[in-house]
């Protein structure tokens, strides 16, 4: 079975690690995912990346995907209770299945990313945070997105809380603080899914669906980390004064009409010039196919085998084993 070689083993050895993404339906985000595994590479990270996909996801998508190195995973979908919820956007209603990655367990540490996510820096990094927290970037309140929730009729935004305050006196305590959920890093256990899937069945959707609930459960362990790991485009125009390109590792392509595969330009925002720059940069990854996965051939194992050898005598070598098969 071919493996990725990948480079020195972090301090303290192994650690049972690993990338996840969430695919649904037989559509264009399939692209995203080949844009993510490709941009893993790019970036040269030591983890493999895991897709959880449903039932409805096509073989062909599986096979692309498995051709570009990723780990297929299939979950059974989840869905929250009966409900009149009107989420921000229909489709959400999906995205409860994004808490089956919590019954990963055979990895000890996930980061989950979007499949309209790009990773421009390497972020490897992150698993090496402490565990017993959760670990997200704080969203933002400002987009149309929002329009329906007492934080946008207010104005009231958690990156800017003095510019709007919060009208206490009125409405009680702000709310606390809030993670966009396209990107978080977590500990997968049994019992957490267990309970993450039952004390859902007793939750009340609402307008953000899965991410709204993943901020009630975790709101006690939830520790806020730099917007560069996660960034929400519209921060490009609400709070930019929060945002130094130069320095950002993860976009989160979530603005309406920014998602790189069916970009247009024409929705509001969309002609900003740091966002084509973004969307060209995704591209670039995407149709760069000196990242696309070249799993081992036997004349490659031969070779591996002698790499092996001589990274292990340097005692500088991690390996990996390669995307088994779903
Ligand atoms: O048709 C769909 C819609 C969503 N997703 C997955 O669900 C995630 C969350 O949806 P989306 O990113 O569109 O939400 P946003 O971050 O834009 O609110 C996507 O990134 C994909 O990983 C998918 O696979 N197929
Ligand atoms: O199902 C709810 C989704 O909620 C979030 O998307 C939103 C949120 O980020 C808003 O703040 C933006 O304004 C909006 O554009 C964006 O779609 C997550 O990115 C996504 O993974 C998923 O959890
Ligand atoms: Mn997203």
């Amino acid at each position: 079975m071919a493996a990725q070689i990948t480079g020195n083993a972090k301090e303290g050895g192994e650690r049972r690690a690993a990338y996840v993404t969430f695919l649904a339906g037989d559509g264009d985000y399939v692209k995203g995912v080949v844009g993510l595994a490709k941009g893993f590479r790019k970036v040269r990270s030591s983890y493999p990346l895991v897709v959880a996909v449903l039932p409805d996801v096509p073989q062909s998508h599986r096979l692309e995907l498995k051709e570009q190195g990723c780990i297929i995973r299939e979950i059974e979908p989840v869905y929250p209770p009966e409900n009149q919820t009107k989420f921000a956007m229909a489709y959400y209603v999906i995205n409860y299945s994004k808490l089956r990655i919590w019954n990963f367990v055979e990895y000890e540490k996930m980061v989950y990313l979007d499949a309209d996510i790009q990773v421009f820096d390497n972020i490897d990094h992150l698993f090496d945070l402490p565990d017993g927290r959760f670990y997200a970037v704080m969203d933002c309140f400002c987009e149309k997105t929002w329009s329906h929730s007492k934080q946008y009729k207010i104005g009231y935004c958690q990156q800017c809380p003095d510019r709007r305050p919060w009208p206490v006196d009125e409405l009680g305590p702000p709310p606390a603080l809030y993670f966009n959920a396209g990107m978080f890093v977590f500990e997968p256990h049994a019992t957490t899914c267990k309970s993450l899937l039952s004390t859902l069945q007793i939750t009340t959707p609402t307008l953000f669906a899965e991410q709204d609930y993943l901020n009630t459960y975790f709101r006690d362990t939830y520790e806020p980390i730099s917007v560069d790991y996660n960034l929400v485009m519209a921060m490009l125009w609400r709070h930019p004064e929060k945002v130094d390109l130069e320095k950002v590792k993860v976009v989160h392509y979530c603005a309406a009409g920014s998602k790189p595969w069916r970009f247009t330009g024409e929705e509001e925002s969309m002609d900003r010039e740091d966002v084509q720059m973004l969307v060209k940069k995704w591209w670039e990854i995407y149709n760069d196919e000196s990242l696309d996965y070249k799993g081992l051939t036997f004349a490659g194992d031969r070779r591996k085998k002698t790499v092996i050898a001589a990274m292990e005598r340097a005692g500088k070598m991690r390996y990996v084993s390669a995307p088994s098969a779903a």
